[in-house]
């Protein structure tokens, strides 16, 4: 019986001690004590060696002094109270001794408070009580483990039993055969899934028994067979792999670049495991100690369970057999390169730009001649407003020496499936990050960019151009342009000063790095216009350009909110849309998505010019005052793409 208290007489006659006296916990207390005065004394004698100039006496009265140290002596102390107010019994036989008085009373003719004590211990509840309370005493616990057998083998294995209660969520493990051994392993364990949660299968694990089936030699589609008919508790039992490696990969997030689908790809280990995502979305790879196959979640996820991809390697390795092989063997789980047109832009990748090009050069046939224009509103100048830039893109017209397609943006994207990313949030003392609109021409780039200039010229601005072609009497040079020869156009063009140019009628237009710094460094939101190709080059680190796409409704739509719309085609005239435009604008746009919808932080789909506006609006602010992915390598130089 549990018993504490002062010293009282048996019914035996003999004298009941506090179960204490039986663990004397004096010496303890002692011990304590004397760890106590100690400490205290050596502190003092260090507190000494100090005033005494002793090498180290300081560190060390600093280290008896700190916190954590005092923090384990109350530990120290708290499990020494512990040891000596825990009760303990003063008999681990009370049932046995009670039986016996009762046998000794049950003769008869003794006191009334024997009579009683004898009632008392007949009571069913005590006798329950003092049976609960020699199990305790006898530390006489369940389950009782069966003995281990004699003829145990020195080398047999330790097991394992996982009880995993399956409900709507799938395991989250994939297993795989040894074709040597016929042994079944786990081969991963989905991170975040019922299987990781429960900590207690891991790949590399051996399975022995699936719900009391042996699986030794059994196929993987065999056990899942067995799986998919348990229902409730399914018991695994494993063979643990004794060296499990460490998974000490921190968390990695990337914007992906191409099309990706699990249920294309015969190589997926497991297709309900697999991730697909789409070129633009953000991932959050969670592991990558598999070299082939990574364990990611898409953003945003509301589920704590992760998805297969494949690593970095092996989707470039995917992309070049697709390259060298796709006449034999067409790979079709990357979405975008499955298609035979896309399949003929990844083996003529400079002419994809160049076809790009293609389709803008048969836009401006429609409007040779039209010229460039700028703006003077309410006498704001805003310059760059011209089509010529946007328009003159033509095979050929590229600068000697310097490549057509400034980044290579469709190379990186093969060799850098997997972009870094990091959230940034711009510092109110860095420079505003550059706002680039992006879209098919005739769809509103330019209606929307003049709009929200004129809002607000205050904070928004576009960067001055550079040009060749001789000013006219009414501009200033540095105002609608700044007017230069065409030898030191070349020049800035060959040491790439230019994020965006090209040749109209035989001047050339650009955009300079050095203009768009001017307006970041006068404390504007620099607006620019660019084509396409020109995305990666205001993909900088100095720039930090948050790119919106300018998207044209279907041809429907636009026909009706462009009714009475003009294009001005030379810099005095303008006519209606023709119907076909629309169409054309569709398709190009379509070709844009297809190859560079990765790149954009926002979309906006100019039907309703205002409601566009307004949209375009809270983007630029959104640019700067909310958290955004933008590449590692703008925030620490060193990530690597
Ligand atoms: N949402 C809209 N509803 C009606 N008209 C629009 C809308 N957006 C733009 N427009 C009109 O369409 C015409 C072409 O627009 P804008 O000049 O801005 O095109 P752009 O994209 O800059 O093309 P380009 O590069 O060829 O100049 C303009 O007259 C403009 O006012």
């Amino acid at each position: 019986m549990m018993y504490l208290g002062s010293p009282k007489k048996s019914p035996s006659g003999s004298t009941m001690r506090p179960a204490m006296e039986e663990h004397p916990v004096a010496p303890q207390r002692l011990r304590q004590n004397s760890l106590a005065q100690i400490l205290a004394r050596v502190v003092e004698e260090v507190k000494e060696s100090i005033s005494r100039d002793i090498n180290g006496a300081e560190l060390l009265y600093t280290l008896l002094n700190a916190p954590w140290l005092q923090s384990l002596l109350k530990v120290y102390e708290c499990l020494q109270h512990y040891l000596r107010t825990s009760p303990r019994p003063y008999l681990p036989y009370a049932s046995r001794l009670s039986m016996q008085i009762q046998a000794d009373l049950s003769v008869g003719g003794y006191s009334p408070e024997a009579r009683a004590l004898f009632g008392l211990l007949r009571d069913p509840h005590l006798q329950a009580l003092l049976l609960a309370h020699d199990m305790v005493a006898q530390k006489d616990y369940n389950p009782v483990l069966p003995p281990l057998p004699d003829d145990l083998p020195d080398e047999e294995e330790a097991m394992r039993i996982v009880c995993l209660v399956k409900n709507n969520q799938p395991l989250g493990a994939t297993i795989r055969r040894d074709e040597a051994t016929g042994e079944i392993f786990v081969a991963r364990v989905i991170h975040g899934g019922l299987a990781d949660r429960s900590g207690l299968l891991h790949a590399g694990d051996r399975l022995v028994e699936v719900n009391g089936h042996p699986v030794f030699g059994l196929e993987p589609e065999q056990i899942i067979q067995i799986l998919a008919h348990c229902h409730g508790t399914i018991m695994f039992k494993v063979v643990p792999m004794t060296e499990r490696p460490v998974n000490n990969q921190t968390m990695l997030y990337v914007r992906v670049m191409v099309d990706y689908s699990p249920e294309q790809d015969p190589t997926i280990p497991c297709v309900d495991a697999g991730v697909a995502f789409s070129k633009g979305d953000v991932l959050e790879i969670v592991d990558q100690t598999d070299a082939l196959w990574w364990q990611a979640k898409k953003l945003p996820s509301t589920s704590a369970c992760a998805g297969l991809i494949p690593s970095t390697n092996f989707l470039k390795r995917k992309q070049r057999e697709m390259l060298w092989f796709q006449a034999y063997q067409p790979h079709t789980c990357l979405k975008a390169l499955s298609t035979v047109d896309e399949e003929e832009d990844l083996i003529a990748i400079d002419e994809k730009c160049v076809e790009t090009d293609e389709e803008t050069f048969e836009s401006e046939e429609l409007r040779e001649d039209e010229g460039d224009f700028s703006s003077n509103n309410s006498g704001v100048y805003m310059a760059g407003f011209r089509r010529s830039l946007r328009l003159s893109r033509r095979p050929g017209t590229q600068i000697a020496g310097t490549p057509h397609c400034p980044t290579n943006c469709c190379w990186d994207a093969l060799e850098t499936p997997y972009e870094e990313v990091v959230r940034y949030l711009r510092h109110p003392n860095d420079t505003h990050r550059v706002i680039a609109l992006v879209g098919p021409s005739g769809v509103g780039v330019n209606e929307l960019r003049k709009r929200l200039i004129e809002m607000n010229p205050q904070v928004y601005m576009g960067a001055v151009p550079h040009t060749t072609r001789p000013s006219r009497s009414h501009e200033e040079s540095g105002r609608e342009y700044h007017f230069i020869s065409r030898e030191l156009f070349e020049n800035m063009a060959y040491n790439n000063r230019f994020v965006d140019y090209g040749e109209y009628r035989g001047h050339l237009y650009g955009t300079s790095m050095d203009a768009i710094k001017t307006v970041q460094d006068s404390g504007k939101i620099c607006i620019i216009d660019i084509e396409p190709h020109a995305i990666l080059s205001v993909r900088t680190h100095e720039l930090r350009a948050y790119v919106i796409y300018i998207k044209p409704p279907v041809a429907e739509c636009m026909r009706q909110t462009r009714k009475k719309s003009q294009i001005t085609t030379n810099y005095y005239t303008s006519r209606y849309f023709k119907d076909e435009e629309y169409q054309e604008m569709e398709e190009v746009s379509k070709k844009i998505e297809s190859q560079y919808c990765q790149f954009f932080d926002f979309v906006i789909v100019n039907n309703i010019l205002q409601d566009a506006r307004d949209q375009l609006l809270t983007a630029v602010k959104r640019a700067q005052e909310e958290p955004q992915w933008v590449p590692a390598a703008w925030i620490r130089p060193s990530a690597q793409n």
